[in-house]
């Protein structure tokens, strides 16, 4: 059988990054996706912004919104105290699959806890489930149509508190209007936009923090 692209990336883990080492199974993936195939990780580029603000927030629990293959999982996870918790929702059971075999090649299976299911069923039972209580950092990067109700729906939760911050991904490219139009018009946030490009190419992107005011 033809094998997926998240398999070909996984294949390429396996075999040239260098397990328990997180900042290698990241260099594998960004030189795969430069010289082999394309994906839609955060890249590097980003993703050295995404570090620089999980760096300085130093977060005790991060909730990411699309898991896809685990790279920025593996990126934010790498950079966690001891204690901190990350929980990544994914409902596509084949990129699951993938990213839980990466997020171990690096390590990490004990810093982060991947939920196979739809965020917007999973949002609401992330208390119960869970025992969060609020979540210090959120990273969207699933469906960019997705980004402003699952906003909405972590607010009417309770899941964000006064200094939670929002990281959202492709803000330009491929867009998120509405979410962007929401964090910059409304008083309960503080909204900075993070100039970037698109993983592995030229083409302009970049990375919005939003600051929940409470
Ligand atoms: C509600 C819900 N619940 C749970 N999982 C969910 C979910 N919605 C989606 N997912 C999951 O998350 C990932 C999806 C990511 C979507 N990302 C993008 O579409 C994306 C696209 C580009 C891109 C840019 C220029 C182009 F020409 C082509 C593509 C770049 C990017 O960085 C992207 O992130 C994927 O793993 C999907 O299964
Ligand atoms: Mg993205």
């Amino acid at each position: 059988t033809q094998s997926t692209r998240p398999q070909r990336l996984l294949g390429a883990v396996q075999q040239n990054a260098t397990r328990g080492d997180p900042r290698s199974v990241v260099k594998t993936i960004d030189q795969f996706c430069k010289h082999k195939e394309w994906a839609m990780n955060v890249g590097d580029e980003k993703g050295c912004i995404l570090d620089s603000v999980v760096s300085e927030l130093n977060p005790a629990t991060v909730l990411e919104l699309g898991t896809y293959c685990g790279y920025s999982t593996v990126r934010i996870a790498s950079l966690l105290p001891p204690h901190a918790r990350l929980i990544t929702l994914e409902f596509n059971p084949h990129f699951a699959a993938v990213a839980r075999q990466i997020i171990a090649w690096a390590g990490l299976q004990d810093k982060v806890l991947l939920v196979e299911g739809a965020s917007g069923d999973w949002i609401p039972k992330m208390k119960e489930q869970f025992g969060v209580k609020t979540f210090d950092l959120v990273f969207l990067d699933h469906w960019k149509d997705r980004y402003l109700p699952d906003t909405k729906l972590m607010e009417e939760c309770g899941l964000l508190r006064k200094g939670s911050v929002l990281l959202a991904d492709n803000v330009v490219c491929p867009g998120t209007p509405d979410y962007l139009q929401y964090v910059r018009n409304s008083p309960r946030y503080n909204s900075q936009y993070f100039r970037s490009h698109l993983e592995y190419t030229k083409a302009e992107d970049g990375l919005e923090k939003s600051v929940f005011l409470g």
